[in-house]
């Protein structure tokens, strides 16, 4: 049933079990749309690789359903169900040149010759690595590297391409440039991509659905607008950052830190701490106060308000917000 598909993948209460512990994944379910970049997002050890490999077929599912373009896929081998996983390492072999890397495992397919170097031209153009096809990997720069590892694992054509950390080996600019080419390439294919992640701002700006995890659970799924302006609890409004979480009478709610002012204002909300750390980021400043009963509530204010009114370190001040502003969290 690749025709008519709604979802590229599927996963219907999915969980794994290693042993007799809790679960390291209970009873997920998530539908991915057709050509989503999907980010799977949280903290270590919340169960976001696991579910990957799950999806790869590189550890077995202990209950529930997996479906990839519609059809179940749950027990199959990993070459037989649409997917392609690339990893953390990019594990290129060392021997063989770039070109050669990339068309590898159509070597293994049985491929002739001339069409496998035609295809892996074709891929290495994709991913604008054509000009080096000759290079060996230690002849490469790690972002050159990774763009060879991405060709390798597109040429089988997956329906799915699935991505474990793919840039957390990358130098800062060299990540954030990478990051822009992985949704280009995703955008050109047409394909889904699952792409784990540990950073907010990774999954934030590359991800048609943002999934956060936590202990082994779905906090929250959405696009990145809907997670970070309405989390539904205080896990996504603290993992994702930049919010504040407060007790209100109608219950807890979050409230965005470059919503909040720091100074008493008539009609706002205000909560009294003290300035526990100042720090310049360029465009703003952010501003963390310690407030008793409370996490650490932070401000971040455009820079050239903050040097209006500079702040001491330990001083007392108070965060201020329009109750306008505030989100209601359900936990
Ligand atoms: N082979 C295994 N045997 C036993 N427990 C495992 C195994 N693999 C993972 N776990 C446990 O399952 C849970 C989820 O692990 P998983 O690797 O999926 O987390 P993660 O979110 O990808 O973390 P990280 O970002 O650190 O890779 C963890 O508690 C981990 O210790």
């Amino acid at each position: 049933m690749t025709q008519g598909h709604r979802f590229d993948a599927e996963l219907v209460a999915v969980t794994k079990r290693y042993g007799h512990g809790a679960p390291a994944v209970d009873a997920i379910s998530l539908r991915i749309p057709r050509a989503s970049y999907c980010c799977l997002l949280g903290p270590s050890g919340c169960g976001k690789s696991t579910t990957l490999r799950m999806l790869a077929g590189h550890e077995e599912v202990s209950d529930g359903a997996i479906l990839i373009h519609g059809a179940e896929i749950t027990k199959a081998a990993p070459v037989a169900r649409g997917t392609s996983m690339m990893f953390q390492d990019y594990a290129l072999f060392p021997h063989l040149t770039a070109l050669d890397n990339v068309a590898f495992s159509l070597k293994v397919q049985g491929v002739s010759k001339l069409e496998r170097r035609a295809r892996a031209r074709e891929y290495l153009q994709l991913v604008q690595m054509d000009h080096l096809a000759d290079r060996l990997p230690n002849q490469m720069s790690g972002g050159q590297q990774q763009r060879v590892a991405l060709a390798r694992s597109l040429i089988t054509r997956p329906k799915v391409l699935l991505l474990d950390e793919p840039l957390s080996a990358l130098d800062p600019f060299l990540r954030i440039r990478m990051r822009a080419e992985l949704k280009r390439i995703q955008k050109e294919l047409g394909i889904s991509f699952i792409h784990v992640t540990h950073s907010q701002d990774e999954a934030l700006a590359l991800a048609d659905l943002v999934v956060v995890m936590n202990n082994a659970v779905i906090m929250q799924a959405g696009t990145a607008r809907e997670v970070f302006e309405t989390p539904q609890n205080a896990f996504v409004a603290k993992f994702l950052g930049g919010h504040n979480v407060v007790e209100t009478a109608t219950g807890r709610a979050s409230v965005r830190a470059d919503q909040c002012v720091i100074g008493k204002r008539a009609g706002m909300r205000a909560l009294d701490g003290k300035v526990a750390m100042i720090e310049y980021q360029g465009t703003s400043v952010r501003i963390t106060l310690e407030a008793a009963g409370h996490d650490d509530l932070t401000a971040l204010v455009p820079t050239a308000v903050y040097f209006d009114h500079a702040l001491e370190l330990g001083s007392a001040c108070t965060l201020s917000w329009n109750a306008a502003d505030e989100h209601p969290l359900q936990g």
